[in-house]
Order: C-alpha cells, then sequence, then structure tokens
C-alpha cells in the first residue's frame, strides 16, 4: 500500500538544484506509472502546495511533498490566516464583553485580558489544523510532494526586523505583552487586521500609510467608511506618509516619518513596530536563475495559463506567482495545475477572487471595484443597501456597514459585489457564485432570501440595482 511520504526539511538550506533537476527528469518521463520514482514533486506545503498534492494523489499520480518548516500548511496555517484570525476572533470577544455586552443587558465585571491563554488558544488553533493535514495526507495516499514556495514580508529600506521592537506579521502575533505604542507601516490587510488584534486589547495604534487612502485596492465608497470605523475604534492613520529612519537605541522605537512626496520629518514613538508594507515572493534558495526559469521585476514566477513556466516541466502556483495573494487562490491554482497535468482543464479567475479583511466589521469584494468599472468605461447601475435597514442587523444591533452592487447598465451583469458588515466574509460567497455564473442583480433579487438575516440586505441591495429596494 502506498504511504503518506512527507519529506521535511528543517532550517534555512532549502531544495537543492538536485532536487529540482530531479523534478524535471520526472515530468520528461511523462508520469509512467508502476515506477518507483514520484509522478509530481511539489516543493511547500501551503495552500497551494498541500491542497495541489492531494489532488495529485486523488488523480492517481505519485505525489512527494518538500516542506522546510516542521509542519504542513505554510504561512496561511502557520504564521498567517489561522493564528490572526485566531487572535481577532479572542480580541473581539474581549471587546464586545468590555463595550456591548452591556447594551444586551449582560453584565459582567473585571473583564481581563490574559495574553497567554490568548496566544496558547491561536496555538492550539494552528497545531490542530497543521497536524490535520497530515491526516488528509494519509488519507488520500500515494507519496506526496509539493511544490509552490510562497511568499515572504517585503522588508523596508533601513528598517531591520528583529521580531521585538521591530516586528513582521509573524511577530505581531506572538507578542509576550501588549505594547502600550504600536505603530503598523502598511495600512493593507496585515496593518489593519493585527492592528485591530492589539488595538482592541489595549495598544494606542498608529498607522503610517505611504498611499493617500487605506487598502487601496478596495472600493473607494466602502473604503471611506471602513475607514471611519477603524477611526471610531480608536485606530490613528498617518496617510500619504513614509518612514524615512528608524532609532531603537532607546528604550522603545523612534520613527522619522515625512510626507509621501517629501517635506518635512517628524518623529512618531512606539513601543512595537509592525512592518507590513507586502510581501514578496519567496524563491531563495531555488537556483532559478542557474535553470533559467523566467521571474518579473518582483521576482515572481511567470506562468502560462496551465502554469507552467518558460522552463519545460517546471509548474508554479501560489503566491510565488502573479495574482492575489490569497490563500484560497493558491488552493485554486493547486487544483488548477494537477488538473493540467493530468489532462483535464484547470479553472481559476482571478478576477472573480474574493478578498476579506478580518476587522470589525468585516469589509468582503468580489469583481470589479466602481473606480475599475468607470475606468473600462462600460455603462453601469449601482444599487446599495445598508445595514441600519437590515431586521437582523438591527436586531443583534450591529447594523455598521451595507452592501454594494455594481451592475452592466445594459445587461444588469453583476461585475462586482462590495460588503462592509461583521459577517461580510461569509455574506461574499453569494456575490461570487452569482459573478461565476455571469448572473444579473435581477437574478439574485428574485432568490427568496431568508429572513430575518442579513443576506437579505443582499438581496436588497440587488433590488436597488435594477429597480428598487423594500424596506428604505
Ligand atoms: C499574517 C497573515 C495573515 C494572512 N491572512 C490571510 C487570510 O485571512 N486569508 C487569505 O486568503 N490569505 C491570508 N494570508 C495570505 C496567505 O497566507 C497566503 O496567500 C498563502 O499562504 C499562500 O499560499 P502558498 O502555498 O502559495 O505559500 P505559503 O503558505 O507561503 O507556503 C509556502 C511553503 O513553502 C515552504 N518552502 C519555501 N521554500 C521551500 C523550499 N525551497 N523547500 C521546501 N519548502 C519550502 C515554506 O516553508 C512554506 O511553508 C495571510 C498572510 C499573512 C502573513
Ligand atoms: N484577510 C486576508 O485575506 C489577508 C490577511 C493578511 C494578509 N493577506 C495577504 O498578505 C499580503 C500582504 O499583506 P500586507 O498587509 O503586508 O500587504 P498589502 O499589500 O495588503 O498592504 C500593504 C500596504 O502598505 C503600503 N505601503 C507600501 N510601502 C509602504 C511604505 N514604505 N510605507 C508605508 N506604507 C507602505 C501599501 O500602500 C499598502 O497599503 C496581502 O496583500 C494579502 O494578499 C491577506
Amino acid at each position: 500500500m502506498a504511504m503518506a511520504n512527507l519529506a521535511r526539511r528543517k532550517g534555512s538550506s532549502l531544495l537543492s538544484s538536485e532536487t529540482l533537476r530531479y523534478t524535471f527528469s520526472l515530468r520528461s518521463r511523462g508520469f509512467a506509472s508502476g515506477s518507483d520514482e514520484n509522478d509530481v514533486v511539489i516543493i511547500g506545503g501551503g495552500p497551494g502546495g498541500y491542497v495541489a498534492a492531494i489532488k495529485a494523489a486523488q488523480l492517481g499520480f505519485k505525489t512527494t511533498c518538500i516542506e522546510k518548516r516542521g509542519a504542513l500548511g505554510g504561512t496561511c496555517l502557520n504564521v498567517g490566516c489561522i493564528p490572526s484570525k485566531a487572535l481577532l476572533h479572542s480580541s473581539h470577544m474581549y471587546h464586545e464583553a468590555k463595550h456591548s455586552f452591556a447594551n444586551h443587558g449582560v453584565k459582567v465585571s473585571n473583564v481581563e485580558i490574559d495574553l497567554d491563554a490568548m496566544m496558547a488558544q491561536k496555538n492550539k488553533a494552528v497545531s490542530n489544523l497543521t497536524k490535520g493535514i497530515e491526516g488528509l495526507f494519509k488519507k488520500n495516499k500515494g507519496k506526496h510532494i509539493i511544490i509552490a514556495t510562497g511568499s515572504d514580508v517585503k522588508s523596508l529600506p533601513g528598517v531591520t526586523i528583529d521580531e521585538k521592537k521591530i516586528v513582521s506579521s509573524t511577530g505581531a502575533l506572538a507578542l509576550t505583552e501588549i505594547p502600550k505604542k504600536l505603530v503598523v507601516i502598511g495600512a493593507g490587510y496585515i496593518g489593519l487586521e493585527m492592528g485591530s488584534v492589539w488595538g482592541r486589547i489595549g495598544s494606542e495604534v498608529t498607522v503610517v500609510e505611504f498611499a493617500s487612502e487605506i487598502v487601496p485596492t478596495m472600493d473607494a465608497e466602502i473604503r471611506k467608511q471602513f475607514q471611519r470605523s477603524l477611526e471610531k475604534q480608536g485606530m490613528k492613520f498617518k496617510l500619504k506618509t513614509k518612514v524615512v529612519g528608524v532609532d531603537t537605541s532607546g528604550d522603545g522605537v523612534k520613527l522619522t516619518v515625512e510626507p509621501s512626496a517629501g517635506g518635512e520629518q517628524t518623529i512618531i514613538e512606539a513601543d512595537v513596530v509592525l512592518v507590513s508594507a507586502g510581501r514578496t515572493p519567496f524563491t531563495s534558495g531555488l537556483n532559478l536563475d542557474k535553470i533559467g526559469v523566467e521571474t518579473d521585476k518582483i521576482g515572481r514566477i511567470l506562468v502560462n495559463e496551465r502554469f507552467a513556466t518558460n522552463v519545460s516541466g517546471v509548474y508554479a502556483i501560489g503566491d510565488v506567482i502573479p495574482g492575489p495573494m490569497l490563500a484560497h487562490k493558491a488552493e485554486e491554482d493547486g487544483v488548477a495545475c494537477v488538473e493540467y497535468l493530468a489532462g483535464k482543464v484547470g479553472h481559476v479567475d482571478y478576477d472573480k477572487v474574493p478578498g476579506v479583511v478580518y476587522t470589525n466589521p468585516e469589509v468582503a469584494s468580489v469583481g470589479k471595484t466602481e473606480e475599475q468599472v468607470k475606468e473600462t468605461g462600460v455603462e453601469y447601475r449601482v444599487g446599495k443597501f445598508p445595514f441600519m435597514a437590515n431586521s437582523r442587523a438591527k436586531a443583534i444591533d450591529n447594523a455598521e456597514g451595507l452592501v454594494k452592487i455594481i451592475a452592466e447598465k445594459e445587461t444588469d451583469k453583476i461585475l462586482g459585489v462590495h460588503i462592509m458588515a461583521p459577517n461580510a466574509g461569509e455574506l461574499i460567497h453569494e456575490a461570487a457564485i452569482a459573478l461565476q455564473y455571469d448572473a444579473s442583480s435581477e437574478d439574485i433579487a428574485r432568490v427568496c432570501h431568508a429572513h430575518p438575516t442579513m443576506s437579505e440586505a443582499v438581496k436588497e441591495a440587488a433590488m436597488a440595482t435594477y429597480d428598487k429596494p423594500i424596506h428604505i
């Protein structure tokens, strides 16, 4: 019986070029069955790699996964999606207990944070899930080797990450004390999520952002409301500002900042600084230049629609190639890539990958922003519905946010959906399906939605797009 073969490599020395050459030779052999060789070797056990490995085994390939970390799951499970969502949930519960329970007639006194317990709960979630993948590997038999080396934190000139005073997201997920003053560099996904975690449990959070707005990729109207909401929660923003120097010689950190366009410098003091100004593809140690794999200016491996690089037999998926740096996108890449290898047709549409910022409220979107639609020159309609007019949101006293739908004027085909709500990350999937199947706003509006649910706001926004809503 074929057993799961999990080859792990610890330490910083990554895959040798020898292993990559080995991968080519396997591909050129055309996945001959009955041999002791692997059909598919996958480098990296993150969401891209481990999902590709499972799919490859399901499709009958002899597969091996090579992972340098001591656990599977990659950035996402070990130091990304999962631990951050664990801390977001714990800190949210604390915040609710302190600020919202009383409104619901629930009296609590002495609400306190036990940071060790909070971190232990996060660590438990991570280890359960990473072990779970090993279970999935065994269940799917076969030798599994996953390839997809993911991404790493993008460093900033003159800012050295020590994971103590100057931390990346990895350090921010494991602080042993609540910093009095946290400065976040970059108002993107990581900055706003981790800023929320520490802000909720007591840190004074200042976010320094180079651009003139937070999450520059977000629909502008939603973004403005989102920023106001975060400001109400106490987060401070310094937009159009860049960090030009960092001094860690004293007890804390002194950051020198100046306007992005240049100008007068000021000093911001912090106990901890989080560097969250983007991530960069991770290909260190792969000797890509030696084997001639083409990359773009920022180091992303270039692939065709079948995930093949310019070097025969070499494929790439996930954060290491162009496209949204998201776990679910990496998973879709993994499945599609292996399906192509099996002679089937794979499918990933990068224009329909949902994105979610897991703050409170959450902000979720799929498809185009209004600004992007405008740029295409297509005539469009916008329908909106505020949660203030949604009965479930009112019943639970959490009615911040809205649903916004953008549809082509002539055909009513939905082009983009943007939701700000406590559970926007769940609500967005109705819209993702609608976009995938080229639905019109009327299609959504005519589907019976259960009452009372937050999803009714999606239906009402759809009604507002092609006609009129009922409840406003
Ligand atoms: C703090 C944080 C929060 C995030 N939250 C979310 C979220 O909520 N939702 C979401 O969709 N995305 C989130 N992301 C992004 C998500 O983690 C990535 O998009 C996703 O992990 C990419 O998957 P991947 O398989 O391409 O790469 P990775 O998950 O980075 O996995 C690559 C793996 O390859 C291994 N590796 C690298 N080189 C070698 C080598 N030479 N040999 C062997 N192994 C190697 C690495 O050790 C790593 O385990 C978050 C990221 C961070 C940092
Ligand atoms: N909820 C999620 O799905 C989730 C959560 C965390 C991370 N991620 C993924 O991880 C990736 C990396 O996250 P991130 O927050 O580091 O990147 P990001 O791309 O989301 O945001 C980076 C921000 O930093 C700003 N910036 C860049 N250089 C700067 C500088 N020198 N000074 C000040 N600001 C600067 C950018 O304008 C941008 O707003 C994200 O793109 C996302 O794909 C996703």
